[in-house]
Parts: structure tokens; C-alpha cells; sequence
């Protein structure tokens, strides 16, 4: 009997990744996730198996090294969520290696792994890609043109993506404002960014959970963005 198709979570082994990978594990799904570098979180990951796979997404080799043991591993995908990100500032000694690299986390590993595993979520009786994007695309960003620029394209190829998969792959993006703080966040620049939407709030990870879980569920949903901002445009 084949074993239920797995979920791929990419750069889940820390903050909103990895409490998606853990809510989906509990939901009773199977779960794949791509790391970077160590962290402490793999092993309980492990623990609840959860296949763990590092990747770094900066170089084309790499990726193409992650899609070979995607393949090596399943023959089927339930959903493929594109998570990994770096929220990098463009003050680079070097002018192209902020665009370089985020075009490749954010733009190009999504578009290999997504052509290469389309067969394998074609696999499931309902399959879904998720682009986890950013509300700043909406208005771009001062202190980081990459990073809004590559969150840019990742948007777009929402639109692409679900025009050519349709009807077996579902294909949306999620843009999240502010969804959790760092650790180094000091209180005047979190009452700040609380006062950037309606809703004044920090919400934390479990919002991105509930708009996965709606994409998975509804059957109907393609080619859209679903913003959690909290209401940053009505200000
Ligand atoms: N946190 C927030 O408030 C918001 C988040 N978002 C988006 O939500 C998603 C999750 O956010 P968050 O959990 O904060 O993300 P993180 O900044 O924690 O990044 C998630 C993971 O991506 C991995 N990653 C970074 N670069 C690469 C690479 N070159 N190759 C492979 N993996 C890489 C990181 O690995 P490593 O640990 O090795 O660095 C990290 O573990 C992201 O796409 C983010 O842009 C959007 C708006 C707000
Ligand atoms: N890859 C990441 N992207 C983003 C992050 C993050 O931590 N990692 N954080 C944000 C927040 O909205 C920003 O206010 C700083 O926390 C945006 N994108």
C-alpha cells in the first residue's frame, strides 16, 4: 500500500518553518524538510520523523543535488511549501551578491524544484506549491531592493505556475507582514512595527499554519496571494 505522499517544507528546521512542519506532523501528515545549517530543532524533528535534508539553495548545483534526493526519497508529493528565505539588506561590499543569492533562494530553487517534482505531486489526487512571499512586495523596500525584488518574482511565478499546472497542482502565495520577532528585536522597533497595521499585533507563526491548512483543504484555490499583514495597507 503506497505510503501517504509526503509534504515538502523547505528551510523548516527553525521559526515559521519548522512550527508548520511540526502543526503538519501532528495533523498526520509526512513531512520533508530541507536545513541550511545545523540547529538543535533537527533531532526532535527526527525524533517525529520528519526526513530532514540539507540543502543550500545558493548555488544551482546545490539544488540540483536536493531534487536528486527528493526523487531518491519519494515517488510522490502531497505539497510542496517554498519557505526558505534570508531577509538579507543590501549593504553588501559586493553590489550583486545580495540580488545573486536571494534570486537563487527565492526565485530559482523554487522554479527547479517545482518543474522537477511537478510528476511527483501529480502523483497525489490534490497537490499544492505554496510560495511563502512577503506583504512588502506590495510597496517595495528602501533597505532591501533584493529581497523585495526576488519576493517579487517568487509572486509572479504564482501566476505562471498555476496557469501550467492547473487542474491536478494548485499553485498561491502567502505574503505575512510581520509574523514573529527576533530575539535581537528591541521593544521600541516591535511597538513600532505593532503600530504598522489595524490589527496591532505580533501574531506569531500558527497564522502561516492556518492559511496552509486552507490552501490544502480548499480545492478551488489557485493562482492567488493570501496576505496576513494584519491590515499594514489600510494605514
Ligand atoms: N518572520 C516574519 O515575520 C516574516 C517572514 N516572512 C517569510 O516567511 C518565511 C519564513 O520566515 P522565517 O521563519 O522568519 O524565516 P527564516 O529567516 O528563519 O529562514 C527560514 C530558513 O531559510 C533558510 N535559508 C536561508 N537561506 C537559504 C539558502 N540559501 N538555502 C537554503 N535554505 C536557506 C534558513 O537556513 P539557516 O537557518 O541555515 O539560515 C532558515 O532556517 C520566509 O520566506 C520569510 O521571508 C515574510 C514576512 C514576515
Ligand atoms: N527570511 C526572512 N524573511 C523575513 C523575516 C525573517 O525573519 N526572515 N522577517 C520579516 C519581518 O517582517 C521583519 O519585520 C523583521 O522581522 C520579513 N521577512
Amino acid at each position: 500500500m503506497q505510503q501517504a505522499a509526503p509534504i515538502l517544507i523547505t528551510g523548516a528546521a527553525q521559526r515559521i518553518g519548522l512550527h508548520c512542519a511540526k502543526r503538519l506532523v501532528a495533523d498526520g501528515y509526512s513531512v520533508i524538510i530541507s536545513y541550511r545549517s545545523e540547529h538543535e530543532q533537527l533531532e526532535q524533528l527526527t525524533q517525529l520523523g520528519v526526513t530532514c535534508i540539507q540543502a543550500d539553495f545558493s548555488c544551482e548545483a546545490s539544488i540540483l543535488v536536493f531534487i536528486e534526493q527528493i526523487k531518491r526519497h519519494t515517488s510522490n508529493l502531497r505539497a510542496i511549501i517554498h519557505n526558505a528565505s534570508m531577509w538579507q539588506a543590501d549593504n553588501h561590499p559586493s553590489a550583486s551578491q545580495p540580488l545573486s543569492q536571494l534570486f537563487h533562494v527565492h526565485m530559482l530553487a523554487p522554479y527547479m524544484i517545482n518543474l522537477a517534482c511537478a510528476p511527483l505531486l501529480e502523483q497525489s489526487p490534490i497537490a499544492d506549491i505554496i510560495h511563502i512571499s512577503d506583504d512588502v512586495t506590495r510597496r517595495g523596500s528602501s533597505k532591501r531592493i533584493a529581497y523585495s525584488a526576488t519576493k517579487a518574482g517568487m509572486d509572479n511565478m504564482t501566476l505562471s505556475f498555476a496557469a501550467r499546472f492547473a487542474p491536478k497542482i494548485k499553485v498561491n502565495t502567502i505574503a505575512p507582514a510581520l509574523i514573529m520577532q527576533h530575539p535581537s528585536d528591541a521593544e521600541p522597533y516591535l511597538q513600532q512595527a505593532k503600530n504598522k497595521s489595524v490589527m496591532q499585533t505580533i501574531p506569531g507563526p500558527n497564522v502561516v499554519y492556518q492559511t496552509i491548512k486552507y490552501l490544502l483543504d480548499c480545492p478551488y484555490t489557485t493562482g492567488t496571494t493570501l496576505t496576513l499583514n494584519g491590515g499594514r495597507h489600510l494605514l
